[in-house]
């Protein structure tokens, strides 16, 4: 009876294990233990009666047959076994296989997308990206005007047009969907933000309707967060740490600019007064006037970026409570001075926030408000015709139809590298406004503006060019002073020493020099000349 629970519990035991799936090492065992029960029996059934015998014999026989069939089950887990490691090996060679092509499909996305930017580059084509805001808390988002959305392209349903609905593609550089996050946003324009340390003059600007999500991505939501701050702050601290990164080999100095094109006059956000926009261009300022902070740190950035803020004017639309009315303007200097090679280059970023692009109608608006939304209309109707006549490649560029587009100049004509970035709102009331950004946006992407080129000389041409200034600059002066002429003789002033209460010929800091472009010319030594 011992032998009988003993082996019928063993019996379950195994097989339980052997539900469970318990692994091989485990059967072993239990099959040893099975044995051993089973040897137990054999000599527990001699002791007893015959009629006992019988069905100890049977139990016997049970237990041969539960030995076979154990022996069975370990020749078929043996072969299991053996099929499962070919297997697995066979699923590691495929995944092998498998993520060496993924990696190499990768690697030719990402080698397709330095490819089609180096064109881009080549061409000077100003870069076009695109994103669309998120419903707004508490609005209906059951449809929006995006029909699709591809890394290029994006789809808008368009407006009931005799009696059917269609939809129609644009393409660009890269489209950002509802849920792209700020982080994604800068990262991809994290490179032409830095090329502005190597000198390259760089533009990004922020086009679309009001409370399109233009603000949001340049500065960040009202309330900021380390996620959520915009592009401002974060290309800032970017260069910040290139900056300290690089301490050793190049010597860099930040400084910035705030600007403000409220109803055509330029504002000083630093200083909250009206400024002129002049055509200085070889010192790299657009409007020389307005205060340049030098910045060190994020806190000093943001310390003036709130200071600036404060000084924007901001008015209220029907459209959107937060709306502004004005073109601000924070303009990035950088002037590097590279330790080993002497070459000193100069270059600006401008990160331009432009007022709503909506047509006056929607905005129902009406005296201060009207006069403010048709000089915004004005300007971005300039900037749509400096656009177009650079696309044209007409010899003639009207930037001198707004302040918007004399301030941007430099970005749009010259050798800068300049991004725009388009914002739609997905709404379908406002899908006409969607579609007519759209079309600006795509028309500016096909202009090409020539490849960029950085502001940098290396010290021997620079020096040289130091020089012919100099000599020039003595020159003029000579010849405004001819009762000097018998005293250069005797002893020469060519280096322009200071004699008594006249004038130097130089001012003790730098002087621009005017066929160097952005680049600053450290004060040339009268004792360099003959070295
Ligand atoms: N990507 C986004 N994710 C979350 N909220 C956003 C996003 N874009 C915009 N918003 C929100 O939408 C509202 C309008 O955005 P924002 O003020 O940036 O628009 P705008 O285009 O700058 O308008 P304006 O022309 O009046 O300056 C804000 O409340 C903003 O926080």
């Amino acid at each position: 009876m011992a032998g009988e629970l003993s082996c019928t519990n063993m019996f379950h035991c195994l097989s339980n294990k052997m539900k469970m799936g318990e692994e091989e090492p485990n059967l072993l065992k239990v099959t040893e233990e099975v044995s051993s029960v089973v040897r137990n029996d054999d000599c527990v059934a001699e002791q007893f009666q015959p009629g006992t015998k019988i069905s100890i014999e049977l139990q016997q026989k049970h237990i041969q047959e539960l030995r076979n069939s154990l022996s069975s089950v370990k020749s078929g887990m043996e072969q299991l076994r053996i099929q499962y490691s070919e297997d697995f090996t066979k699923i590691g060679r495929q995944l092998y296989i498998l993520s060496n092509a993924a990696s190499g499909y990768h690697k030719v996305l990402e080698d397709n997308r330095k490819l089609y930017n180096q064109i881009q580059d080549l061409k000077g084509n100003i870069r076009v990206y695109c994103r669309v805001r998120p419903f707004l808390p508490g609005q209906a988002n059951s449809s929006s005007s995006v029909a699709g959305m591809e890394e290029r392209t994006i789809t808008i349903i368009t407006p009931t047009k005799y009696g059917k609905d269609g939809s129609k593609s644009f393409t660009f550089n890269k489209v950002f969907g509802p849920a792209a996050t700020q982080e994604e946003v800068f990262s991809d324009m994290q490179p032409l933000i830095r090329s502005v340390l190597d000198g390259f003059n760089v533009c990004i600007f922020a086009y679309g309707q009001t409370g399109s999500g233009k603000t949001y991505t340049m500065s960040g939501p009202n309330v900021l967060s380390e996620k959520s701050v915009g592009v401002n702050y974060r290309a800032l601290n970017d260069l910040f740490n290139l900056q300290a990164q690089r301490k050793g080999t190049i010597n860099y100095e930040i400084s910035v600019q705030m600007i403000e094109i409220y109803n055509e006059q330029v504002r000083d956000l630093l200083q909250d007064s009206t400024l002129e926009i002049r055509n200085t261009s070889q010192k790299g300022l657009a409007v020389p006037d307005a205060s340049i902070v030098p910045v060190t740190s994020t806190s000093d950035v943001a310390e003036l970026m709130n200071q600036g803020q404060k000084n924007r004017v901001v008015g209220s639309t029907a459209i959107n409570d937060r709306s502004s009315r004005s073109h601000s303007c924070l303009t990035v200097h950088v002037q590097g001075h590279d330790l080993t090679s002497g070459t000193i280059l100069r270059a600006c970023m401008h990160l331009v926030d432009l007022a709503g692009s909506e047509r006056v109608d929607k905005s129902e608006v009406v005296g201060d408000r009207l006069k403010e939304a048709l000089y915004i209309n004005k300007s971005l109707s300039a900037l749509g015709d400096v656009i177009a006549s650079l696309a044209q490649k007409n010899s003639h560029v009207p930037y001198r139809n707004s302040k918007l587009t004399q301030l941007l100049q430099d970005s749009l004509g010259g050798q800068a590298k300049t991004l725009m970035f388009v914002h739609i709102s997905p709404e379908p009331d406002v899908v006409n406004e969607t579609i007519s950004t759209l079309k600006f946006a795509e028309r500016v992407a096909s202009v090409e503006l020539g490849a960029a080129k950085a502001n940098k000389e290396g010290g021997e041409v620079r020096e040289l060019k130091e020089q012919i200034a100099w000599l020039k600059a003595a020159l003029v002066k000579k010849e405004g002073e001819p009762e000097n002429i018998q005293s250069t003789q005797s002893s020469p002033n060519i280096y322009g020493i200071n004699k008594g209460n006249a004038t130097p010929v130089f001012r003790k800091n730098r002087q621009p020099m005017e066929d160097v472009g952005n680049l600053e010319v450290t004060l040339f030594q009268p004792s360099q000349l003959f070295l």
